[in-house]
């Protein structure tokens, strides 16, 4: 059987680390036992269900005959998929790599300034640490809305370059994760009367959203060093970009373990439990992770995009009926945020009907 944590923790302890003592990933020239998975984890990086190389389906958003059938064909069999000719400017996607190199290159007590609190934004270790006994190998920033107090902590002087390449690359994922909702929905049948949280125009204006800024930096053990755990979004659907550097892994039940190499130009998009929940299990959310290299610092930006957080999400009406009764029962975005904190592997089942 490939190697998942979720199979290897049954239950689901809370492990306090003590982030107050924050290593400097870069500056380390052996792996401490803090880092060190292997007892949890096979091998991760010769498993042999690694395939090594990714079928992962390229999706062209230009081709309005094939790409919205393949896009949802990649949705029901992989639950990800990568998409090319998205209409995002190269530019912009640059510069939104150039500011997270810009930001994880400060030093250490810079980054701390704008520590995460409990749950919200800034800097800190991902969110689903404490449920693994060994901290990740990475460092991660998160923002919700503006950056601006964090950024006026870290960059004092200099703060506005970061507030606006952020501001308009959540504008422009927005527009673009609207439109992949729509190429989804319509294939099931859903028109806009049908999801009234999507506003009179259909667009999906009071989403909600958060930019995740992910720093994986060199390794010295990368088999025994884990980047980012398993786990699914609790989002509608996630859009990543990786820097030039794999390291992105999907699960898929026949093949394992699949790495998703980067794909010049491509975005990464991937379904997330509210997906999963709103089309009753048609577009399966996807267990992904991480791993890291001792050659190249891999960054990577997640897209991670959310109906309004108050909305009730339950599964359609159009794809409820006697023979497909409903799978799970309604829950807010907030609401499931909350479980899977609590929760982890088990908040998705939790809503099971
Ligand atoms: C909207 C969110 C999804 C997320 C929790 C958060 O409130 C902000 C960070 C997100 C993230 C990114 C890395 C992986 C993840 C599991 C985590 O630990 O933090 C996701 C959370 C999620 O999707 O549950
Ligand atoms: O770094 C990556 O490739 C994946 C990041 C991710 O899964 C996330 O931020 O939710
Ligand atoms: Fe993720």
């Amino acid at each position: 059987m490939p190697s998942r944590v979720s199979d290897s923790l049954a239950l689901h302890p809370v492990f306090q680390h003590n982030h107050n003592q924050y290593l400097d990933l870069n500056s380390l020239e052996e792996l401490p036992d803090s880092h060190a998975w292997s007892s949890e984890l096979d091998k991760l990086s010769s498993s042999p269900d690694d395939h090594g190389e990714s079928n992962l389906p390229v999706i062209d958003l230009s081709d309005s005959i094939n790409g919205p059938k393949h896009l949802v064909h990649a949705c029901k069999t992989w639950g990800a998929f990568q998409l090319i000719n998205h209409g995002i400017s190269n530019q912009l996607i640059d510069s939104m790599e150039a500011a997270t190199r810009k930001l994880f290159s400060l030093p250490i007590e810079q980054k701390l300034k704008a520590e995460r609190q409990e749950g919200g934004c800034g800097y800190g270790p991902f969110r689903i640490s404490s449920f693994f006994p060994k901290r990740m190998w990475s460092e991660g920033f998160t923002i919700v809305g503006s950056p601006l107090q964090h950024a006026r902590l870290l960059w004092p002087e200099d703060y506005s370059v970061f507030c606006d390449v952020t501001e308009e690359y959540q504008k422009e994922m927005k527009k673009l994760a609207g439109k992949i909702m729509w190429i989804m929905l319509e294939a099931l049948g859903i028109t806009k009367e049908d999801i009234i949280w999507a506003g009179p125009n259909g667009e999906f204006e009071a989403s909600g959203a958060a930019l995740q800024l992910n720093s994986y930096p060199v390794c010295p053990d990368p088999d025994r060093a884990m980047g980012l755990a398993d786990h699914t979004d609790s989002t509608l659907l996630s859009i990543l970009h990786q820097s030039n550097q794999s390291g992105l892994q999907v699960f898929q039940e026949e093949m394992g373990w699949v790495t998703v190499p980067p794909v010049e130009g491509a975005l990464v998009v991937n379904i997330g439990d509210l997906l999963h929940i709103l089309t009753n299990g048609s577009y399966p959310s996807v267990l992904h992770r991480v791993t890291v290299n001792r050659e190249r610092h891999r960054y990577s930006m997640a897209y991670l995009y959310g109906p309004p957080h108050s909305a009730e999400i339950s599964p359609l009406s159009k794809l409820v009926d006697h023979q497909h009764p409903p799978l799970y029962r309604p829950v807010t975005w907030s609401e499931y945020l909350g479980m899977k904190a609590i929760l982890f592997y088990n908040a998705l089942s939790s809503l099971r009907l």
